[in-house]
């Protein structure tokens, strides 16, 4: 179970000289941006749950959050009972955490950048082995295994690189945009690897900014919008609020929602 509780995150901004009051984003004052000002929402074992949001509005901020990447400044974070912000070393030995740049290691394979996470993370040689042909096999990424990272397309990085993030078996598994530079038939490829997870009992947290995403593969739903929850509920709760059944339009009108 991931339980995240009023978290809140700034950074440190000073005021846009030459902007009106109006202009500036109501985040930012007193030489700070308030990038999370209060997220809060819960995926369980066996549930996706799909960040959404405007652009900016703080959905990698929040993940980089519970990645322990960043540190928060209010709030809490439970990782299947431990707490993220008083043990940050224990949480990340459960989480995997993809970001969004890849950040594979250019001379290496796809199999050697898999291979090398594994090693980190204390895998023994025949169950690496096992688990790298498991998620190759999973992800379509057989064929261009020996080949350097560097020469990789957009599409074959990111399945490198999310293999890479799960390839320790984490209890939580938390995905930032999966699906950025993926074809339709790689993208289906990872939707259906997502929905494995709920399977496994493996609470799976992920953003996008595709609501189709959200429908086909998601349990729960949370909208962040200028660094506030704005909705946190089930995909049938947000397709119902306002008597639209229509996702979209529901997602429009939680966003002009005053906050
Ligand atoms: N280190 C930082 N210093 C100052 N501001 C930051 C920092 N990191 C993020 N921000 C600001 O916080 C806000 C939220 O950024 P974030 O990347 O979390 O948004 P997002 O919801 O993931 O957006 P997108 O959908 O475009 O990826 C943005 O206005 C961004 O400029």
């Amino acid at each position: 179970m991931l339980d995240v509780r009023n978290l809140a995150k700034r950074f440190p901004h000073p005021a846009a000289k030459g902007k009106s009051a109006q202009a500036r984003d109501p985040r930012d004052h007193d030489g700070w941006f308030h990038a999370v000002r209060d997220v809060s929402f819960r995926c369980a074992p066996g549930e996706v749950l799909g960040l959404l949001g405007p652009n900016g509005a703080g959905k990698t901020t929040t993940l980089r959050l519970l990645s322990t990447a960043l540190k928060a400044d209010h709030g809490s974070a439970w990782v299947h009972g431990v707490d993220l912000l008083k043990d940050p070393l224990a949480a990340r030995q459960q989480i995997g955490f993809l970001s969004g740049s890849t950040g594979l290691y250019g001379r290496l394979t796809a199999r050697e950048n898999v291979e090398y996470f594994g090693r980190l993370h204390g895998m023994s040689a025949p169950y690496l082995k096992r688990r790298c042909d498991e998620l190759f096999e999973l992800l379509g990424m057989h064929e261009y295994a020996n080949k350097r990272a560097d020469t990789l397309s957009t599409g074959m990085k990111q399945k490198c690189a999310i293999a890479r993030t799960v390839v320790h078996e984490p209890r939580i598994v938390i995905l930032d945009e999966p699906t950025t530079g993926l074809d339709v038939m790689s993208a289906k490829i990872l939707l259906d690897f997502i929905a494995g997870y709920k399977a496994l009992q493996v609470p799976l947290i992920f953003s996008t900014h595709h609501l189709h995403e959200v429908e086909k593969l998601c349990d729960r739903v949370c909208i962040i919008n200028r660094g506030k929850t704005a909705f946190n509920g089930t995909v049938d709760e947000l397709r119902h609020l306002g008597g639209s059944a229509d996702l979209y339009d529901a997602f429009v009108s939680v966003i002009h929602q005053e906050i």
